[in-house]
């Protein structure tokens, strides 16, 4: 075992792997196949020294790939916001596409696309905080044009209903923040956080996506909203988020007993769905409501499921 790890440790090995093989290295008798001779650490503190200092450079050696490649996917993921926005703006210039539907696509496919990145950013402890980066910056993006400190005409067109800068500093910029949270809270180590993006930016998304085109049947308390647009956001919102649990459950982050994280999901769905379809009176951003209550809902249900 420990001659595998040792042959195992020349190839790039995760963080985690390199710390339990070097607790396992100093903490154990070093065996070897019967081709090779057999030390007792007890009676070779120079076998020791050098096991040790093997460990340490291969930790570190580890240490640095992980940094390597979560930096790199640090920057794919930046270079695919940027280019998303773009692409959308291209199209709303060349009255390809309403601004209104540009800004739900971005909105849907920002947050479900930067989820989708998570598994390819490095099993390291810092992982989260390197993809939590591309949300910050387009935080930082936003402050920047939402106070008209710089103009960017694409970046407002396409992600504003009405073209004014300061529209930047609501939606998008609670959207962000919420990314950044569900990134560094959640991570891929809970399904709270893929439910509540899921129900973020594919739910109330494609809420007002379907309720602007066929929401003729006003919700009783809410003549804003529809039944369309809410009926969408709850199915919508549920196959998204069943199915990125899916990705991330065959991916091996988290095991689910899924007959439970259906009726979890279900009941997420329809409180997010309810929550959304309140009328707020601009009280409160859907941006922030809709997570809010996705989390607190999946919280105290996967508690008592579990995960593992
Ligand atoms: C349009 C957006 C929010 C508006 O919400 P609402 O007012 O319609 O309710 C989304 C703003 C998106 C932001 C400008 C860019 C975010 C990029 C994301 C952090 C990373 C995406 C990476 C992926 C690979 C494309
Ligand atoms: N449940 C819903 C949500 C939105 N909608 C439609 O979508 C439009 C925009 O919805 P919204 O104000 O929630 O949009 P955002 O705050 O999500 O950008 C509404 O004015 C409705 O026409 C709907 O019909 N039913």
């Amino acid at each position: 075992m420990a001659y595998s790890t040792i042959v195992r440790l020349g190839s790039p090995v995760s963080a985690a792997t390199l710390s339990t093989t070097r607790i396992y290295l100093l903490h154990c008798h070093v065996t070897s196949p019967p081709n090779i001779p057999r030390y007792n650490t007890r009676q070779s503190p120079v076998l020791r020294r050098n096991l040790r200092a093997r460990a340490s450079l291969l930790s570190a050696v580890g240490d640095g790939s992980a940094m390597l490649q979560d930096a790199g996917a640090t920057v794919l993921v930046m270079g695919g916001a940027y280019a998303l926005v773009s692409t959308f703006d291209n199209l709303t210039r060349r009255n390809l596409i309403e601004q209104s539907l540009s800004r739900k696509l971005v909105h849907i496919l920002s947050g479900l696309l930067f989820l989708a990145a998570w598994p390819i950013f490095s099993t390291s402890t810092g992982a989260r905080y390197f993809a939590s980066l591309v949300p910050l910056i387009n935080c930082l993006r936003l402050l920047i044009h939402g106070l008209s400190l710089a103009t960017d005409e694409g970046l407002v067109k396409s992600v504003t209903r009405e073209g004014k800068p300061d529209e930047l500093l609501r939606g998008p910029l609670y959207y962000v923040l919420v990314l950044i949270l569900c990134a560094i809270v959640f991570w891929r180590d809970s399904p709270i956080g893929v439910i509540s993006l899921a129900m973020m930016c594919g739910g109330d998304g494609i809420a007002d996506i379907v309720g602007r085109r066929f929401g003729s049947q006003k919700l009783p308390y809410n003549q804003q909203k529809s039944w369309a647009g809410s009926v969408s956001m709850f199915l919508f919102g549920f196959l998204v988020s069943v199915g990125m649990l899916y990705y991330f459950s065959i991916l091996g982050y988290f095991k689910l007993y899924w007959v439970q994280t259906i009726e979890t999901v279900a009941l997420v769905s329809f409180v997010a769905t309810v929550v959304e379809s309140l009328p707020t009176g601009g009280l409160m951003d859907d941006n922030i409501s809709v997570p809010l209550a996705s989390m607190v809902i999946a919280f105290f249900s996967f508690g008592h499921i579990g995960i593992s």
